[in-house]
């Protein structure tokens, strides 16, 4: 069975609850995942597993969540060649910098060597139903690249 497990940065719950539903599509695909806070985990540990989903809200102006720090900077020393990752995560279109961790997430993957199969998935706030949709859409693409499909 693939293993994927998804990483993130929440304040207010908002990247929680797409990481929530990430995960509850994903294991639609039969694949096991495992949900963790930014905060308990390294990004060395996602080498344990197939593929990764890695989210956080954007705060201060297109700065990334304190507590994500560490873990965004320790990506730059794990060789992600042969892992499936993407990036997702909440912001608020009121910002200029909207969901800009989104995109420092997926940039660095690449630079770090892993398959990108899909955007990153950017959510205004809290996740509506269209929301839901791409959410679906972004993990089906995701679970086909894992899965060699
Ligand atoms: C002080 C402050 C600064 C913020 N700056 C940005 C920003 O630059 N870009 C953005 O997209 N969202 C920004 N946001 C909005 C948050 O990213 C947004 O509320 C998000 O949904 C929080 O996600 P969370 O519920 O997972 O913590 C900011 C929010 C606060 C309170």
């Amino acid at each position: 069975m693939a293993k994927v497990m998804i990483v993130y940065a929440s304040m207010t719950g908002n990247t929680e609850e797409i990481a929530d539903i990430l995960g509850e599509e994903l294991e639609k695909y039969d694949i096991e995942v495992e949900i963790e806070e930014c905060i308990s985990v390294e990004p060395e540990k996602l080498l344990e597993y197939d593929g990764a989903l890695i989210g956080g809200y954007t705060y201060d102006d297109g700065e990334l969540p304190d507590e994500f720090v560490d873990f965004y900077e320790d990506m730059s020393d794990v060789d992600f060649s042969g892992k499936v990752c993407a990036s997702f995560g909440s912001g608020d279109t009121f910002y200029d910098e909207f969901c800009l961790t989104v995109d420092l997430v997926e940039k660095r993957l690449k630079e770090q060597g892993a398959t990108v199969p899909v955007e990153g998935l950017k959510v205004d706030l809290d996740p509506d139903e269209d929301d839901v949709v791409r959410a679906e859409a972004y993990a089906k693409t995701f679970a086909d690249a894992l899965l060699g499909k």
